[in-house]
């Protein structure tokens, strides 16, 4: 059953120089008890995505298109609803989570104020929650009575990831929660956020990353963007084992090989620049950049195309309807 299913979503930033087509009609659903990988380099539209499902705030603007959340709009929905099931059934661990803590208040206060705007009255139980959680993600108890600036980083990202789950939210989105950490605290937080599907804290995650690899340990699909557009969308193991679009293969052989020193691999970079979204070309967005461009790709915009089970990617190479 799917939990979100967003559909043909279009979210600009207006600019003095014009719109910047960040997302540009994205269209992928979220089942419950799956972690949806979105995965794209820098600037392909990966925050710009999840954010507009909590919060769309100048020069930030929705232009079209559907993200439906439990039978609700996100995109129409009155900011009182948004904050009604903010925490509670849509939460976000944000991209800089170890400063998205207010510094001026204790952890237990940060969840006080919170769980009392959904309706909470009872502060003991509260802080019985806290600190059962706290152990979850193995932090002491006395974090609850410290202030965000007497953590260390990798605590201040751990009590983040609390704060965001404290109310079971049903979807958690993850923003790049992972990139500033060493590989070790990496694999931590992934444990800690599958624990959380496990134990019923949330149903199901959308986990954001620049890194591919990462989300062959931790998604059960996922959605590879490209300049705003989806470029290929299936199973993780489809992805990684047949990738069908050119920039995905371009993606895969960029990361490093387990067991190879760095010198003796040759790591292919993705060749040139990705484009303006000020002014994005016509056709589709990754011929400037694809090695296996033709003529057709600079003018029509390619389709996705079903190329295996559940296996979709944009590209004229696959045929089907882009013939
Ligand atoms: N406030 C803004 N005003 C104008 N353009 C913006 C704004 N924020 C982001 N953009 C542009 O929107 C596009 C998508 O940015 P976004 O941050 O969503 O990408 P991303 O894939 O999450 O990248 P990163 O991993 O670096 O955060 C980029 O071209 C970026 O320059």
């Amino acid at each position: 059953m799917s939990l979100l299913t967003v559909d043909n979503l279009k979210i600009y930033y207006a600019t003095p120089r014009g719109h910047v087509k960040a997302v540009d009609g994205v269209s992928f659903d979220v089942r419950e008890g799956e972690v949806f990988g979105i995965a794209g380099e820098s600037g392909c539209g990966k925050s710009t995505l999840v954010h507009s499902l909590i919060l769309r705030k100048p020069p930030m603007v929705h232009m079209g298109g559907k993200a439906i959340f439990k039978g609700m709009d996100l995109m129409t929905m009155d900011e009182r609803e948004s904050r009604r099931i903010r925490y509670t059934e849509l939460s976000i661990i944000p991209q800089y989570a170890m400063n998205a803590l207010n510094p001026t208040k204790k952890i237990k206060d940060i969840v006080w104020d919170l769980a009392r705007e959904h309706g909470h009255t009872d502060r003991g139980e509260l802080e019985k929650l806290l600190r059962e959680r706290l152990a979850m993600v193995k932090l002491s108890p006395k974090v609850a009575d410290m202030y965000p600036v007497e953590l260390s980083g990798g605590m201040r990202q751990r009590a983040t990831m609390v704060v965001s789950t404290l109310l079971n939210p049903d979807l958690l989105i993850a923003d790049e929660v992972t990139s500033a950490l060493d590989v070790t605290t990496q694999r931590v937080v992934i444990e800690l956020l599958h624990h959380f599907m496990e134990v019923g804290i949330v149903k199901s995650i959308i986990f954001v990353t620049h890194d591919l690899a990462l989300l062959d340990k931790i998604a059960d699909r996922v959605m590879i963007l490209y300049a705003g557009k989806v470029a290929e969308i299936g199973p993780t193991e489809e992805i990684i084992s047949s990738p069908a679009h050119p920039y995905t293969r371009l993606l895969l052989d960029s990361l490093p090989k387990m067991g190879v020193q760095y010198r003796r691999q040759k790591l292919k970079g993705i060749p040139g620049y990705p484009v303006s979204l000020l002014n994005p070309p016509k056709g589709c967005r990754f011929y400037t950049r694809c090695p296996n461009v033709m003529d057709r790709c600079g003018e029509l915009e390619p389709k996705l195309v079903e190329v295996g089970p559940g296996h979709y990617a944009a590209c004229h190479l696959l045929g089907g309807e882009n013939q």
